[in-house]
């Protein structure tokens, strides 16, 4: 299929929707409390946002509670009619896709253009993806030892708690939403505090779609607030959540600590890219570019260590830094513009902090390092050579838009230099030589392994992370999985059947 024409952004868009939503109302937080959400191209103030606490998350949960009761309308729904729900609640977000993606380049500030690849057609995609098995979740009859039939059901795991990030704010609050309805369970959703407005315009797609109420709650608010009372709320069922590995820590513990609510946790990466000599060199330099540079370097599986084979090294960096030093930063609304700003003034701050350090510690600075501006978040793209593992930019997530470029000699060190991290989200690997391909794909310890790409995803195939990169997988039948419970039944029979 060809890439569809990306449309105009709306002008002078107005904020309409700033409050939280529970059983299908706008409503004020309990508190009064509100807070305010950025456009962080010009550090101007967008939206005054209802901010969610305790007694808001217990209010949305209550509303969850009740909608998952066995009397209640939801549960006596067809399977085929949450997956109708799920099918309308995609439709409309077509429909209102331009404004969406013009609030997620104001709120998040992402190139428009990356607004509907990243955002609006794939939180399309994603809830069409789970609208499809909503009525084929099937159970087993199993052949059990003795005189009874014996099956299996998979049930809905129960009330959920979603948490997400600001990198993606529409596709990762579709993609909770829709394995959990697909599954039969409720929900409260906490979007992140900086990107808060397109999942409250999604809490009006909702009402519109048709779902009950109760069924999908939407609050926002901060994460040491809103989302540790998720976290530690003794009636939900599971945590889902997107976002940082301390974070991910945090609700770990809180299940522990509480009710051993079921976790699924996608996490940070530092994620390896490797590049033999037998590649394609200007293919592998464009690739590696946007592996590290695409979103601004704000994606978790980002290729943000880049391994390179001496025999190219000197050439592959050459192209590498004069790619970077033409990539277009400025106006994410402007489609000349490949980079937009980073998505406040705290991770801007991190980011220039970990470059000075990469300064400090020895790493040559080839090109980049500096704000750009001094209105919004803007990054140059940056390149570092002659980084060691031992440097803080080469342990920790950057998440920001800085490539760093590692020499090697051969397969077996490069291996182990690349599994040589705490993370293992995503990997890499460009070569020709298919018995290399499969060598390196099978030995490194990565969640998802890209052979000649990067970030390619297809919601029919389950992502993410070893070690500290998350705990489960989303997507694809593994991430459905995720939302249900396994109940085996024995039924006593007269005879063996
Ligand atoms: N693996 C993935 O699929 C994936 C995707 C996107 C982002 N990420 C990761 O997310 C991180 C960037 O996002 P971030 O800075 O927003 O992460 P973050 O962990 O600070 O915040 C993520 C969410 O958690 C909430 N939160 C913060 N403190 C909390 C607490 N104490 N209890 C409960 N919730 C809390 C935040 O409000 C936000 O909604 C990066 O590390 C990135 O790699 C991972």
């Amino acid at each position: 299929m060809s890439a569809p024409k990306i449309p105009e952004p709306v002008k002078d868009l107005k904020v309409e929707f700033t409050k939280i939503f529970i059983n299908n109302e706008f409503v004020d937080s309990v508190s009064g409390k509100t807070f305010a959400t950025i456009n962080p191209s010009t550090g101007e103030k967008l939206a005054e946002v209802q901010e969610g606490d305790k007694a808001d998350i217990d209010k949305a949960v209550a509303a969850a509670r009740a909608a998952f009761k066995r009397d209640a309308e939801y549960r006596k729904h067809d399977a085929s009619d949450r997956g109708r729900l799920l099918f309308k609640l995609a439709d409309l977000i077509e429909a209102h896709r331009v404004q969406l993606r013009t609030l997620e380049t104001l709120d998040n500030g992402k190139p428009f253009a990356m607004s509907y690849l990243g955002d609006t057609l794939m939180a399309q995609k994603v809830l069409r993806y789970y609208a499809g098995f909503a009525d084929k979740i099937v159970g087993q009859t199993i052949p059990a030892d003795g005189n009874v039939f014996c099956y299996t059901r998979h049930e809905p795991v129960g009330v959920v708690g979603a948490i997400t990030p600001w990198n993606f704010p529409l596709h990762l609050a579709a993609s909770k939403i829709a394995p959990a309805i697909a599954a039969g369970c409720t929900l409260v959703l906490k979007p992140a505090e900086q990107t808060p407005l397109t999942a409250l315009y999604l809490a009006s797609l909702v009402k519109q779609a048709g779902f009950p109420a109760g069924v999908i709650n939407i609050v926002p608010g901060l994460g040491h607030t809103a989302g540790a009372a998720l976290t530690n709320h003794p009636d939900i069922n599971k945590i889902t959540f997107t976002g940082s590995t301390e974070v991910g820590q945090l609700i770990i513990q809180g299940s522990g600590k509480t009710n051993l609510k079921r976790v699924t946790l996608e996490l940070g990466g530092k994620s390896p890219n490797i590049i033999f000599p037998d590649s394609d060199l200007d293919y592998a330099v464009e690739v590696s570019h946007q592996a590290i540079m695409a979103n601004m370097g704000q994606v978790c599986c980002a290729g943000s260590r880049t391994f390179v084979h001496e025999d190219i090294y000197e050439e592959f960096v050459r192209r590498s830094v004069e790619r970077a030093k033409k990539r277009t930063v400025g106006d994410p609304f402007d489609p000349k513009n490949e980079n937009g700003p980073q998505v406040d003034e705290t991770q801007l701050k991190k980011i220039l902090e970990l470059i000075e350090s990469g300064k400090t510690e020895g790493a040559k600075l080839e090109c980049g390092g500096k704000r750009l501006g001094d209105k919004g978040y803007f990054v140059e793209p940056t390149v570092f050579t002659d980084v060691t593992s031992s440097m803080r930019v080469a342990k920790e997530e950057i998440f920001g838009p800085v490539q760093l470029i590692f020499k090697f000699k051969d397969v077996d060190e490069v291996i182990e230099r690349a599994n040589d991290t705490s993370y293992g989200l995503a990997a890499a690997v460009f070569t020709k030589n298919i018995d290399t391909a499969l060598k390196v794909a099978n030995s490194l310890e990565a969640g998802t392994v890209w052979v000649n790409t990067y970030n390619h995803f297809a919601f029919q195939a389950p992502f993410g992370g070893y070690k500290m990169s998350g705990q489960g997988r989303e997507f694809g039948h593994y991430g459905l999985e995720a939302f249900l419970e396994v109940k085996t039944v024995y039924v006593r029979t007269p005879t063996k059947l």
